[in-house]
């Protein structure tokens, strides 16, 4: 059984630990900043970010972040890296993933989610419970598609897209960089890096960025 270090202590984090223990990892516990972070049932807080060179040291080699902000998880994974971890790839077991799809370290498909053939997914991705990523889709490094989203064939998700709950996007469409989309909109076609949209079909959110919603 390998041994995981988990990074966050929050709901992201509960959800995260329940899939590891599913997929056969012990959990040797996990980092927050905050010192009043209570268990998550048996696991406990070890300390803060500074603790994982600690913890290198000692011998653990494998961790994940568990971070719902999509910045922040690919920065403090790439830290551990530097620190030498290597990240683990966490998947459900209750989940469909074809044998041709490709799956980033770092990266977790949750509960009843489908990964479909030839599917490309990035490092540090949320493919969250119950999102169906179609065939041929690439999503970037950074990417969350929150539960029961749904992302038609051939779709292109940049780093850092935000994909809302229950939302979909038709066959083909391009999602930029760092774009959120809101909790059910209907993507159809392109929308650019760095907004917001939301409705169907997806339109900006007037005078709302992403960088301020995040
Ligand atoms: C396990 C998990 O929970 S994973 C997490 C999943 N979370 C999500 O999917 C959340 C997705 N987030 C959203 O949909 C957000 O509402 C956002 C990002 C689109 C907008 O957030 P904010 O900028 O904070 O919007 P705010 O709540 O201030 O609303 C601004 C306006 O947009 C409207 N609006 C907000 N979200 C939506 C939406 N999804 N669809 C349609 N209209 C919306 C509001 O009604 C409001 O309209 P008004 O000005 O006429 O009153």
């Amino acid at each position: 059984m390998s041994t995981l270090l988990l990074v966050g202590g929050g709901g992201h984090a509960k959800v995260v630990l329940d899939i590891a223990h599913a997929a056969g990892f012990s959990v040797v516990g996990f980092l927050d900043p905050d010192p009043a972070a209570p268990p998550i049932g048996e696991v406990r807080r070890l300390g803060d970010d500074a603790t994982a060179a600690a913890l290198r040291a000692q011998g653990l080699t494998l961790a994940f972040v568990a971070l719902g902000d999509n910045r922040l998880r690919r920065k403090i994974g790439e830290r551990l890296r530097a620190e030498g971890f290597r990240l683990a790839t966490l998947v459900h077991p209750s989940a469909v993933v074809s044998p041709s799809a490709s799956i980033g370290e770092g990266t977790v498909i949750m509960p009843l989610a489908v990964v479909n053939a030839a599917a490309r997914i990035g490092e540090y991705v949320i493919v969250n419970t119950g999102a169906i990523v179609e065939h041929d889709c690439v999503l970037g490094d950074g990417v969350h598609v929150a539960p029961r989203s749904a992302l038609g064939g051939c779709c292109t998700l940049g780093e850092e897209v935000f994909f809302g709950l229950g939302a979909c996007a038709r066959p083909l469409s391009r999602i930029g960089a760092g774009a959120i989309v809101g909790a059910g909109a209907v993507v159809v076609g392109e929308i650019m890096a760095n907004i917001v949209v939301v409705g169907a079909p997806a339109r900006p959110l007037p005078g709302v960025d992403s960088e301020a919603v995040l």
